[in-house]
């Protein structure tokens, strides 16, 4: 059933996807999922042996991707621990932008898949723009909160779901034990898909913004709902509009994530790793 039909039950299509994910990898529990954002893709295969590999576009709710070229594939992959025991991470292979107009389930289908295949602990990660100017592109930033500047939920009808400390403090303090230059902000995400003018900006620091991103946000809501601990970690690709001189540009972004990669791509291996 299409999940953006009302007479569909999300969590029914999110438990036909875990279903498939068990069959197709033969991994019947998973303890963590990662969903990679622009500039972190490198981090899966830094987390340890692939045990399976699965085209995202078969797994149920997940649409064929819309751009032609490259399918992104799921990926099952065995983390060791340094107490030598064993994890299984589910990398999400494909995220869903409010702006594509898929709808807000689609946006956090992701989520509610990895709850139902048994996953306890969220890692969302990001490219946004950077308001901070002392936090230049290629900064990993930890999340310790959020503005959903949306205007919209993941959850339907009188679903009232408290969200303080959504960010996990247990985590932040973990991953800063693996980097303690690690630095704090509050994400904002904003529906996109334009990037902000430079007043916007200017609101959005007003507002206690540090960084500001298309995404994230709706999927933590949707994450707390299901009850997993998340992590949050947004990669500064580029100085937010205002913020730097030069106007923005997406090139700018992409090189940003391609030069930061590899540092932060093993960062978030060994935090996945405590
Ligand atoms: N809204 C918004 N999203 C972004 N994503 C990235 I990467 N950079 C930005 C940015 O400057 N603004």
């Amino acid at each position: 059933p299409p999940l953006d039909d009302p007479a569909t039950d999300p969590f029914v299509v999110a438990g036909a996807a875990a279903e498939h994910i068990a069959r197709a990898t033969g991994i019947d529990g998973h303890d963590m999922a990662l969903v990679l954002g622009s500039g972190w893709g490198g981090a899966a295969e830094l987390l340890g042996d692939v045990v399976a590999e699965i085209p995202t576009h078969e797994i149920p709710g997940f649409a064929a991707p819309t751009v032609s070229g490259h399918l992104p594939v799921t990926r099952s992959i065995r983390v060791e621990r340094a107490d030598g025991s064993v994890r299984l991470a589910l990398v999400i292979g494909s995220r869903t932008h409010l702006y594509e107009g898929k709808g807000v389930r689609a946006v956090v289908h992701p989520v509610r898949t990895a709850a139902a295949a048994g996953v306890e602990t969220l890692i969302l990660t990001n490219g946004a723009g950077g308001l901070d100017p002392d936090r230049p592109a290629g900064t990993p930033v930890l999340l310790a909160d959020h503005l959903n500047l949306t205007a919209r939920s993941p959850l339907e009808g009188a679903t009232f779901v408290d969200l303080t400390d959504l960010y996990s403090p247990r985590l932040r303090t973990l991953a800063r034990d693996v980097d303690p230059t690690l630095g704090e902000g509050v994400y904002a995400q904003m529906p996109g898909p334009h990037y902000e003018t430079p007043a916007e900006i200017r609101m959005l620091r007003t507002l206690g913004a540090d960084m500001v991103g298309m995404s994230t946000a709706i999927e933590a809501i949707a994450a707390r709902h299901a009850g997993l601990e998340v992590l949050g970690l947004s990669l500064v690709t580029n100085l937010a509009a205002g913020i730097s001189p030069t106007p923005l540009s997406h090139a700018e972004v992409i090189e940003a994530g391609q030069v930061a990669g590899p540092r932060i791509s093993s960062l978030l291996a060994d935090i996945a790793k405590r």
